[in-house]
């Protein structure tokens, strides 16, 4: 009878927590119901995504969801994350899934968090560059890294939302105004442009994608993004037709699918797919795995440019280590003059854009 009754308690306290009235009302109704879960629930990282409703933010919810080092797992956006949060937390894994709506509850999500997200912002159309999205997405971007400075000052930041080359600037003006300026806690997420030069690459050597590393450098925009051809493992060579046709489309994979997607957007999955490799590799580095090397948009002395790609060591820290770019061929060296060029305006106008 007695237990009968406390069962009921039960059912009836989930019940009231799943009310979407209550969801977005700002009671937290299902952080309530995570925190009774989290009790019995793995350690693990507590991380958030900003964005969690958008085409990259729900597989990337989904692939957070299934990767084991996360114990928390907060989404947020400014629409419709009650059906997300609460599609994504029937995932019979260990972490524990929490939605926030609208930017009232912007600081709840972000609380206590160890790595931030963001996928946040306009993607683009046919005919736009990724610069042409910065009138929105700077703002966009400035806000919730508003919010990170207040709300876990301390946490990893991986920034999706383009122009990366310009939004990684933003990021760090933002946290510098604040006095919470980490350099090794904010990387640009350029991983899509490597998962693309794999595979293609892996296409021309007729090999796995997954038995072959191209370092990709520079940016994340046209010509700033720069294969390091020359330095693929396992060692290859390739014509200079091939170099050209390999250097074009990894350059051009992200309108590629803008193209194909014919209004309809720009890559998701693929980019889900990156974003949560990426984001994995910082868990592991978080966790104290050695030797995890992923290339990232990061504060740098590589150049003379404060900013750029290269591979990156991922520790507890962060980006602990930011490696050189190592032996260029001809080829490389012209393109990455180009792409240097194209970066510095890039890189200064998300400067201005808070300091003006
Ligand atoms: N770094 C990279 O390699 C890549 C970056 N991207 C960029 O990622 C961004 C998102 O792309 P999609 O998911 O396709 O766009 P989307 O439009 O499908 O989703 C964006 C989401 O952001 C949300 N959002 C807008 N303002 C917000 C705010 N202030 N706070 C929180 N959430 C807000 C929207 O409600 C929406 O759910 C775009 O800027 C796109 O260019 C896309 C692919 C690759
Ligand atoms: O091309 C875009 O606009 C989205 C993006 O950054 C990519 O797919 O690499």
């Amino acid at each position: 009878m007695e237990a009968r009754a406390g069962a009921n308690q039960r059912i009836a306290r989930i019940s009231a927590h799943l009310q979407p009235s209550n969801f977005q009302e700002g009671s937290d109704v299902l952080l309530k119901r995570g925190e009774c879960r989290a009790k019995g629930g793995a350690p693990g990282f507590k991380v958030a995504i900003l964005g969690a409703a958008g085409g990259i933010g729900q597989s990337l919810s989904l692939l957070m969801k299934m990767n084991p080092l996360v114990s928390v797992l907060h989404l947020y956006d400014v629409v419709n994350t009650p059906g997300v949060t609460a599609d994504v937390s029937h995932m019979d894994t260990g972490a524990v899934v929490r939605g926030f709506l609208g930017q009232q509850q912007l600081e709840s999500a972000l609380t206590g968090m160890d790595l931030v997200i963001i996928p946040a912002g306009v993607p683009r159309k046919p005919g736009m560059t990724r610069d042409d999205l910065f009138k929105i997405n700077a703002g966009i971007v400035r806000t919730l890294c508003e919010g990170i400075a207040k709300s876990c000052p301390n946490a990893i930041v991986n920034l999706i939302s383009n122009p990366v080359n310009s939004t990684v600037a933003i990021a760090a003006e933002v946290f510098k105004k604040a006095g919470t300026y980490d350099p090794k806690r904010l990387l640009g997420v350029t991983t899509l442009d490597v998962v693309r030069a794999n595979t293609f690459v892996a296409e021309i050597l007729g090999v796995d994608p997954r038995e072959v590393d191209v370092p990709v450098v520079g940016g994340h925009a046209g010509v700033t993004i720069l294969p390091l051809l020359s330095q693929v493992k396992p060692p290859s060579s390739f014509t200079a037709e091939e170099t050209e046709y390999l250097t074009n489309r990894i350059q051009n994979g992200g309108t590629e699918v803008v193209e194909a997607k014919a209004g309809a957007g720009s890559a998701t999955l693929s980019m889900a797919y990156a974003a949560a490799k990426f984001a994995g590799a910082c868990l592991r580095g978080l966790k104290g795995e050695a030797g995890v090397v992923e290339c990232a948009f990061v504060d740098s002395q590589v150049t003379e440019l404060p900013f750029f790609a290269t591979k990156v060591r991922l520790g507890r820290a962060g980006a602990e280590e930011v490696y050189q770019l190592g032996p260029l061929n001809e080829y490389e060296r012209i393109g990455l003059e180009k792409a240097k060029r194209e970066l510095a305006g890039s890189i200064q106008k998300g400067v201005e854009f808070i300091r003006k």
